[in-house]
């Protein structure tokens, strides 16, 4: 009688029969309705289910730390789909790889370089960027999207290969941008029919409705040239004995006795081109604190004040200033929560579970409405407001009472590995920025401002959609000081 009771799900949009919810779930911007959800059926755990497969969003800060976290050994793995992991190239991104002993190996190499206290080998490479970032904005400020991209594609490039990109030759980054692209668009798809018939992948390609599997093919090339082509440069590098240390020679010295090994190289690979692939983060974050600055003038005045009285005139910032720079490290913060660009992360169960009652079967899509926790009016009043206030103290210091936005790189085990790496970067290109040039809204034809709308450019990440911006220096010495600060070399 017992195996027979229905299983209590959490309340949540009921669905047709057999193909369930599939027709309401939602497609754009899913943060957005899973919250709403949450509101309808007052309750922080909301299930839906499709074609059999059981989806439950977590909506709040307590439920996603007891799941996540609490149950780590539970809600740790991912899903597995045959464009992704088998047709594509993605599969050497270890962040896609299920939760097991490959992944466990990938963290543990990954984090030894990512780690906190690995941070400040990378402080240089850090300021490198920034500096190249506010020369190329002198240059040419128009193109500043282009210019962030170069900044954070080169400070990556320049610690995981040891690689300079010439800010004239954008070929290797675009590589980048294409590849990334493909991720978006495959997530975007919501599913191919090869993903519910795994069959389908061994049609021909010239077969009549293989066009998934040439569009996979081609998508391809750009995935493998992104962890192939610089891992062999850098390989061809050591043999000749000119490689400069980086992440992945420090990788290749230690596997050194099995260079030749496929399974090694593989993963010397994945490790450094998941580096390189996670760095368009800091880019989207990059261009919405842009937006910020534009739609909150007050905000990027207060900050130019702290950074002339911290930092001066005659210096540019440094990681060394953070501590005393209060207000920037607050922005920061408030940017990370305002644009989450991850709005809604999605993990997958691994056994069996009960959460209060509520049944959730192994195999389920568990997913944490970042969204919803960042936006919640009681950890954050005024949640919707762009206010770095928030984070500070009434006498300007950092508040330890207020919670750090933490749930933007994700939780439990699979917590975003390049987190430290991303901050102190982030705090980097937005100091050097503010502290050189206001950023200010171009004007229409009819001098009219054009105030940047907050639209997203994909449906399933928080991506700013492209904005004009103006870029002016603040003070007559800028190009002079860009010009004699030096560049750190290592
Ligand atoms: C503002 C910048 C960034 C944000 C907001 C961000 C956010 C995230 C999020 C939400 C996840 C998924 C976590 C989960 O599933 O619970 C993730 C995973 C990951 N991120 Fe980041 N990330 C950023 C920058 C970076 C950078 C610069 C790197 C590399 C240096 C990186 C490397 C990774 C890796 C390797 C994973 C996979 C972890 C795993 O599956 O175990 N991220 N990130």
């Amino acid at each position: 009688r017992v195996s027979r009771k229905r299983p209590r799900f959490p309340p949540g949009p009921k669905g047709l029969p057999i193909v369930g919810n599939l027709f309401g779930i939602p497609r754009d911007h899913s943060w957005l309705t899973y919250a709403e959800w949450g509101r309808l059926y007052n309750s922080n755990i909301v299930h839906f289910e499709a074609l059999g497969q059981h989806f439950f969003v977590l909506n709040d800060e307590k439920i996603t730390k007891e799941i996540f976290e609490g149950r780590s050994q539970i809600y740790s793995d991912r899903h597995k789909t045959v464009m992704l992991h088998e047709l594509t190239g993605w599969h050497r991104n270890w962040a896609f790889t299920p939760y097991g002993e490959s992944w466990r190996q990938n963290r543990r190499l990954f984090h030894q370089f990512f780690r906190a206290q690995a941070i400040p080998d990378y402080h240089d490479h850090m300021a490198k960027g920034a500096r190249g970032l506010v020369q190329l904005l002198l240059q040419t400020p128009e193109n500043w999207m282009r210019h962030i991209r170069h900044a954070s594609g080169s400070t990556v490039l320049d610690a995981v290969y040891a690689m300079d990109v010439d800010p004239n030759d954008n070929e290797r980054l675009e590589g980048v941008e294409r590849a990334v692209e493909t991720l978006v668009e495959i997530a975007e798809a919501g599913g191919y029919l090869v993903d519910f018939i795994p069959a389908l992948k061994h049609i021909p390609t010239w077969f009549p409705g293989a066009g998934f599997k040439r569009q996979a093919m081609a998508w391809k090339r750009d995935i493998d040239a992104l962890f192939e082509r610089p891992y062999h440069e850098v390989k061809s590098a050591m043999q000749r004995g000119k490689a400069r240390s980086c992440v992945t020679s420090s990788l290749m010295s230690m596997f050194s006795e099995k260079l030749g090994d496929p399974d090694v190289e593989e993963t010397i690979m994945g490790i450094a081109g998941t580096s390189y692939a996670g760095s368009d983060t800091t880019v989207f974050t990059t261009f919405a604190f842009v937006q910020a600055m534009l739609l909150y003038p007050n905000v990027q005045r207060k900050a130019q004040e702290e950074l002339d009285r911290v930092v001066g005139r005659d210096r540019l910032p440094e990681v060394a200033d953070r501590q005393s720079l209060p207000y920037v490290s607050a922005i920061v913060k408030e940017i990370l929560r305002w644009n989450p660009i991850l709005p809604a992360v999605y993990h997958k169960s691994l056994a069996d579970d009960w959460y209060e009652g509520y049944f959730i079967p192994a195999g389920s899509i568990v997913i944490g409405n970042t969204w919803a926790v960042l936006n919640d009016a009681e950890r954050y009043p005024d949640p919707e407001s762009f206010k770095p206030e928030r984070f500070l103290t009434a006498d300007g210091q950092l508040d330890s009472q207020v919670p750090d936005p933490v749930e933007v790189f994700g939780y439990g085990r699979r917590v975003c590995a390049g987190r430290h790496f991303a901050q102190t970067a982030l705090f980097l290109y937005i100091a050097h920025v503010l502290a050189l040039f206001t950023i200010d809204n171009p004007l229409d034809e009819s001098g009219h401002v054009i105030e940047p709308r907050r639209d997203c450019l994909t449906r399933l990440f928080w991506v700013p959609k492209p904005f004009k911006a103006k870029f002016k220096p603040r003070f007559t010495g800028v190009e002079e000081l860009v010009h004699m600060s030096s560049i750190p070399t290592q």
